[in-house]
C-alpha cells in the first residue's frame, strides 16, 4: 500500500521540550485518518510538519515519497487550514473565494458555493466578526474545495452546530467518494466523527500510543463495569488501561478481544462488557495512569 504521508522517528523540540518524540506514523493513500489525542499532545505540531511549515528536529517528514519542506510541487499538492486561521482585516468572504483557487490547483468553485449555502455563510460582516462556528465553516469550505490530494483538517468542529456538523460529514463522505484523497483530521469530537475514520493515530504528550486501521482500533480493548470487586477479579487478566469508581461501582478500560472466553468470564463474575470505542481509547490513553501500560503492551500495530 502506497503512503501518502509518512514520519519517522520525529522529534520537535522546542527550548527544553519535546512537543513529539519519536512520532512514527503512516497514513495511507486515500485513508481517512483521525488524528486523536488530549490539548498538547502534538496534533498540530504533526500537521504543521506535514505541510512543510515547520521541519523536524530529527526524524524525516516524507508526503508522497517527498520532503514537504520548501517543496513547490508536494505543497501544492497538500491543502492545511488551521483551527485559528487568520485572515487580513478587511476581507470579506468573496475575498477568501476568490484568492483561494491561486493557491489550490484542484480548487472547485461549485462545492464552494454548495458549503457556504449550506452552511449559511453571510457575504456581510468582515470574516474577522465572524463568529467560532462560522470561522470554522470558512475552514471546511477552503480544505475540502480545495480538492488537494492531501487535506489536513485541524479541528473542524470548533463551534459548528449539529446541522453544520451532519452537512460537514454527509459533503465530505460524498466528494470523497467521488474524488478519492488522503485526509487527516484532527477532533476532541471523537464519538461524532468516529464513523468517518478508516485509521486512526492516537498521541498522548507528543508520542503515539496507538496506531491502527479503525476496525482494528476499535478490537483491541473493552469496558468492564460493575461491582468493584467483580471488576477487579475480571480484570486481573488482562492488562488495564484506566480505572474509575463511583461508590462500589467500577468501570475499568481492559486491553483485550471482547471474544467468547471474556463473555463467558464477565457473564460468571456478573460484569458488564463491552467494546472500546476510539473514544473510550482516548480517553483510557490520554488519563495518565496509561502511558506506561501502553508502551508496555505494545498494543501499537
Ligand atoms: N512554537 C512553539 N513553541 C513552543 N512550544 C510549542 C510550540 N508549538 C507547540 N508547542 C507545544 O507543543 C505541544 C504540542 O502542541 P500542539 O499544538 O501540537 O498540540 P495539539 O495536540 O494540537 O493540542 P490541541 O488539541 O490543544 O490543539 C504543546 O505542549 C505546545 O505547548
Amino acid at each position: 500500500m502506497t503512503q501518502a504521508i509518512e514520519l519517522q522517528s520525529v522529534t520537535r523540540r522546542f527550548r527544553n521540550d519535546n512537543a513529539l518524540e519519536d512520532v512514527t506514523l503512516a497514513v495511507p493513500d486515500g485513508a481517512i485518518c483521525g488524528l486523536l489525542g488530549r490539548n498538547g499532545a502534538g496534533k498540530t505540531t504533526v500537521m504543521s510538519l506535514i505541510s512543510g511549515q515547520d521541519r523536524p528536529t530529527t526524524g524525516r517528514v516524507l508526503v508522497d515519497g517527498d520532503d514537504p519542506f520548501e517543496n513547490e510541487a508536494v505543497l501544492s499538492s497538500i491543502s492545511f487550514v488551521r483551527d485559528n486561521q487568520r485572515y487580513p482585516d478587511d476581507y470579506f468572504l468573496h475575498h477568501v473565494l476568490s484568492i483561494a483557487p491561486a493557491f489550490a490547483p484542484h480548487w472547485d468553485g461549485e462545492l464552494a458555493a454548495e458549503l457556504v449555502e449550506g452552511f449559511r455563510l453571510p457575504r456581510k460582516p468582515a470574516i474577522r466578526k465572524f463568529s467560532r462556528g462560522q470561522l470554522s465553516a470558512v475552514a471546511i469550505v477552503l480544505g475540502l474545495a480545495s480538492r488537494a490530494p492531501v487535506t489536513l483538517l485541524d479541528e473542524p468542529y470548533l463551534g459548528l452546530d449539529a446541522t453544520a456538523r451532519g452537512l460537514f460529514h454527509d459533503l465530505l463522505l460524498r466528494d470523497l467518494g467521488r474524488h478519492p484523497r488522503t485526509l487527516l483530521l484532527s477532533t476532541h469530537l471523537i464519538d461524532e466523527s468516529d464513523s468517518l475514520f478508516d485509521h486512526v493515530v492516537l498521541m498522548d504528550r507528543g508520542r503515539v500510543v496507538l496506531r491502527a486501521e479503525a476496525e482494528e482500533a476499535r478490537r483491541v480493548a473493552m469496558c468492564v463495569s460493575g461491582v468493584a470487586d467483580a471488576v477487579q477479579a475480571f480484570c486481573a487478566d488482562y492488562p488495564v488501561l484506566r480505572s474509575h469508581s463511583i461508590g462500589g461501582l467500577r468501570t475499568s478500560t481492559v486491553t483485550g478481544r471482547l471474544d467468547d472466553d471474556a463473555r463467558s468470564r464477565a457473564a460468571t463474575l456478573g460484569v458488564q462488557l463491552k467494546g472500546a470505542s476510539l473514544q473510550d481509547l482516548a480517553v483510557a490513553y490520554g488519563s495518565g495512569d496509561s502511558l506506561q501500560d501502553s508502551s508496555k503492551e505494545g498494543i501499537s500495530a
